[in-house]
This record gives structure tokens, C-alpha cells and sequence, in this order.
């Protein structure tokens, strides 16, 4: 059987490294070879691959897969989200979308700014929704530290999920100061977390902004990671830290997070196209588009 090629869009979202695939005229899906293959690639090195699929339920534009660096599944990436909504923007100029996920669905809109916004859902608490291994009654702070056990360098995260499961530990230092390539890959895979996790370190700047880092399940440490900043915001907020409308600086750029009184998390931020090519979705083999292809492509 012929390879079945794909449009596919190099994107970011405030750094966080997007590959946009459009599988929307086949039913092909990437293979987990095919993203350990490309996240590998000194050109096409990704955090997550969004996968745009034909819509699955009425009144949706598309069903969204999202796959990490390490070629597994994940159920929410705000900064994706924001680079599939330019993408589609820019092919047929409209504003508003439906996404379906694994998570359920996501509402996202595209500002005459060119920023976009994305209602991220609402978050969850309870120990089995996150998911935790076991009973914690309050998730706003769990017994869980890393480092000396009387000097712990992290300790007390709080925990929620965003459709994914996320751990902020909160520092009074710069966030940089910290060795999170080497304490992340233990705390996510930490027996805590079932389905491992997500684990920022966050420092509180005023009553409205935070400063974090994130070491991104299935991926590692990243420049940006939205439902971080997400659940990072919903913490800080949730604890008294700050106010429910949270300016999020990461490395790679700022976020605005407003967590509503309908309990619905609202994201906002930029998407920035980079280059397009053609993939195989089964061997993560690609092309990339030269100047003499056509009128710039984003992915259709
Ligand atoms: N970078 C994404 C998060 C992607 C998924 C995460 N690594 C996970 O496995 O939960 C974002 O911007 O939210």
C-alpha cells in the first residue's frame, strides 16, 4: 500500500514546539515510531504533535490527537490548541472553533489581534480525577517532597488536572535556580501518579503573575506549556496566592489565564507558524516545502 503523505505546519505557542498534521483527507494515524522519529529530528524536533482529524461528533470542526515527544497520548496541550486554531484560521479565515479531544471539548476563538483565547474546561481536584494512587482529601498542598528529608529542595505541590494530571510545586526563589531536569523525570514518574505527570515550579511575582518552569510528561522540559500555566494559575488562585486572572510568565513567553466563575479556565496567548512540509504519518518520514512550492502553505 502507497505511504499515505501529510500536510503538517512547524508551529510554536509561546516556544512550547507544535507540529500541526492535518489528517483530515485520510484515516491515518501517527504512529508512536513516527513521533519518536520526528521528535529525534534536528529540523522537526517537536513537544507535541497535534493531529487534526475529520470531526467525529456534529457540530465540531475537528477531532484533535495530541501525542507527546515520546510518542504517547496526552488530553489537553493549550499551546497546541492555539497553533491548530492559526493554522485553520488561516485556511479558510474563521475565527471560531469546536475542537473535539480525548478530554472532551474545546471552544477557542481567534482575536482580531491575532491573539487567541481557549476555554481549557474546568479544572479537576478530587485524588481520583487527577489521577492520584492514592486518597489526599486536600489536593491544594499533597505530602510529597524531593531532595534532604529535613531540607527537601521541593515539597507540598499542589495537584488538579487539566484533562492532564499537573504538579506545581511553589518556591520563593527564581524558578531557574532549579535543578528540574533532573528532579522532573522523577517526579513523574513519582508511584503517586498512575498515569505520571506534568511538574511545574511556580514563584508568586504579585497578586495577578507568577513566574514558572515545567518538565512536560512524555516530553521533558519545554519553553512554555499551557495547561501548566493553566493549573498553575487555578493553584495559585486556589490557595490564595494570587486572584483568579493570572499574567503567566514562562521561559519562552507570557500567558493570560482567567479562571471564571462558571469554574471554565480561559487561555490566552499567541501562535507563531514557522515552516510546512509533507509527513508520512506511519515512519514520521517528511519533506519540507521550498520556496518554489506554491503559495506559502500553512498545513492545507
Ligand atoms: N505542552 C502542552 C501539554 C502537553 C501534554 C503534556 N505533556 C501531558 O502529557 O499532559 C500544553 O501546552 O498544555
Amino acid at each position: 500500500m502507497a505511504n499515505t503523505t501529510a500536510p503538517f505546519a512547524r508551529m510554536n505557542g509561546c516556544g512550547n514546539e507544535i507540529l500541526v498534521v492535518d489528517l483530515r483527507e485520510t484515516s491515518a494515524q501517527i504512529r508512536p515510531e513516527a513521533a519518536r522519529r520526528l521528535g529525534e529530528g534536528a529540523e522537526t524536533h517537536f513537544d507535541q504533535i497535534m493531529a487534526i482529524h475529520r470531526p467525529r461528533t456534529p457540530g465540531t470542526d475537528a477531532y484533535v490527537r495530541i501525542v507527546n515527544r515520546d510518542g504517547s497520548d496526552a488530553q489537553a496541550c493549550g499551546n497546541g490548541t492555539r497553533c491548530v486554531v492559526q493554522a485553520l484560521s488561516a485556511e479558510t479565515g474563521q475565527k471560531r472553533f469546536t475542537f473535539e479531544t480525548v478530554a472532551g471539548l474545546l471552544l477557542a476563538e481567534e482575536h482580531e489581534d491575532g491573539s487567541i483565547s481557549v476555554d481549557m474546561g474546568r479544572p479537576r481536584f478530587s485524588w481520583d480525577e487527577i489521577p492520584l494512587a492514592e486518597e489526599f482529601r486536600d489536593t491544594r498542598a499533597i505530602e510529597l517532597q524531593i531532595g534532604p528529608i529535613d531540607a527537601p529542595v521541593l515539597h507540598s505541590p499542589s495537584v488538579m488536572s487539566m484533562g492532564n494530571p499537573h504538579a506545581v510545586f511553589w518556591v520563593k526563589e527564581d524558578v531557574e535556580t532549579f535543578a528540574l531536569d533532573r528532579f522532573g523525570p522523577i517526579l513523574e514518574n513519582h508511584p503517586i501518579f498512575p498515569e505520571r505527570a506534568n511538574i511545574s515550579i511556580a514563584r508568586v511575582t504579585s497578586p495577578s503573575s507568577l513566574t514558572m518552569r515545567t518538565w512536560e510528561r512524555g516530553t521533558g522540559l519545554t519553553r512554555a506549556c499551557g495547561s501548566a500555566a493553566c493549573a498553575a494559575a487555578v493553584s495559585a488562585a486556589r490557595t490564595r496566592r494570587t486572584g483568579r486572572e493570572v499574567a503567566v510568565t514562562q521561559p519562552g513567553g507570557t500567558l493570560s489565564i482567567l479562571w471564571r466563575d462558571d469554574d471554565h479556565v480561559i487561555m490566552t496567548g499567541p501562535a507563531e507558524w514557522e515552516w510546512s512540509g509533507t509527513l508520512d504519518p506511519a515512519t514520521g518520514a517528511f519533506d519540507r516545502d521550498t520556496a518554489d512550492s506554491g503559495e506559502e502553505r500553512v498545513i492545507g
